[in-house]
């Protein structure tokens, strides 16, 4: 089947909502909401075409785009690649031009049944945060762990891995507890890394699944928002997907201190692997905030990082 190549915008107002609009009953996905775009005409590159589908549809011109996520799918009818942008900036104040409804809506509040099916890794890419800290193992001193924790939320980071693989079950629930506490005052996620049924069993935000835990599965673990895994090719990734994981860190991208001597996928190939895949993947390995824009246009949701993170300047959302 020939891929119908697909622009589509995430606009995004001061609020952090997203502009969506109905489609049409009598078109593909008719009466389904969507994110304003079209396809891209012969010729055209993705932002010339985003450029024009949102004047056309919109009468909007985009000032400040990124791209969020590439999707494929395969509808029995058609088979779409939608390139996502985020959209922050733009002039003009967004209208339906050809009679289209259209409503902001928190990402939260996106359901994804309401959308067509190749819109749910949408979904997910927007409302996950553009880094993702993963923490280093936890010393003696807590105090100091739960510090850098606090000032690490304080520079905005909203989405953290504990990751503690040296702790017994009841002192990684204990230290789980307080750094979950902490990342609630900031409206920050925790995800454990641990079995699925500790973490549920604790009350986690989510629960992260090392490569092993992901294979070995063969549905998606029950959890409160959150499943993500950590994956290192195609098949990782499809897998993921195929079960309902949310979203994957892929890498190692760049060598890194903690996983000396790993084979590095290099950015071509993290591109590769992340255009391909049916869910957000974070980049892995040797990155840090000042690599996010490498990282969007090579198709990532964004950096994940230990060092990078934790003790980085900024954290960008
Ligand atoms: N703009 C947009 N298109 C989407 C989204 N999700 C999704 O699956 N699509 C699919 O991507 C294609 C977009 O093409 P289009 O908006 O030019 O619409 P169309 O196919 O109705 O046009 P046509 O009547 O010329 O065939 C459609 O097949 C649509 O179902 C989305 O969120 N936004």
């Amino acid at each position: 089947m020939r891929v119908v190549h697909v622009v589509a915008a995430a606009l995004i107002d001061a609020e952090g909502r997203v502009l969506v609009a109905r489609r049409p009953e009598d078109v593909h996905q008719g009466g389904l909401w969507e994110f304003p775009g079209g396809k891209v005409e012969p010729g055209e590159r993705a932002e010339e075409a985003l450029a024009r589908e949102l004047d056309e549809e919109l009468g909007v011109r985009p000032l400040a785009a990124r791209p969020l996520i590439r999707v494929h799918h395969a509808y029995p009818d058609k088979a779409v690649c939608l390139d996502v942008w985020r959209v922050t900036r733009w002039d003009g104040e967004a209208h339906g031009r050809e009679g289209q409804p259209l409503a902001w809506w928190a990402p939260a509040d996106c359901d994804p049944a309401r959308f067509p099916a190749a819109d749910g890794p949408i979904i997910t890419a927007l409302r996950l945060p553009a880094t993702y800290l993963i923490t280093p193992e936890p010393g003696d001193d807590r105090a100091a762990f739960l510090d850098t924790v606090e000032a690490a939320l304080q520079r905005g980071v909203r989405l953290l891995q504990l990751r503690a693989k040296t702790l017994a079950p009841a002192a990684l629930a204990e230290l789980h507890g307080r750094v979950q506490a902490l990342a609630h005052r900031f409206e920050a996620h925790v995800l454990l890394n641990a079995e699925p049924a500790l973490a549920a069993a604790i009350g986690a935000d989510g629960v992260h699944l090392s490569t092993a835990a992901l294979r070995a599965l063969d549905r998606r673990p029950p959890a409160r928002h959150w499943v993500a895994a950590s994956c290192h090719d195609a098949d990782e990734l499809a897998h993921a997907a195929r079960i309902g994981v949310d979203f994957a860190v892929l890498g190692p991208v760049a060598a890194t201190a903690t996983h000396p001597g790993a084979p590095v996928l290099g950015w071509q190939r993290f591109a590769a692997l992340a255009g391909a895949a049916a869910l957000p993947v974070f980049a892995l390995g040797g990155l840090a905030p000042a690599d996010l824009d490498a990282a969007w246009r090579h198709g990532a949701q964004g950096v994940a990082a230990i060092r990078g993170l934790w003790s980085a300047p900024n954290a960008r959302a």
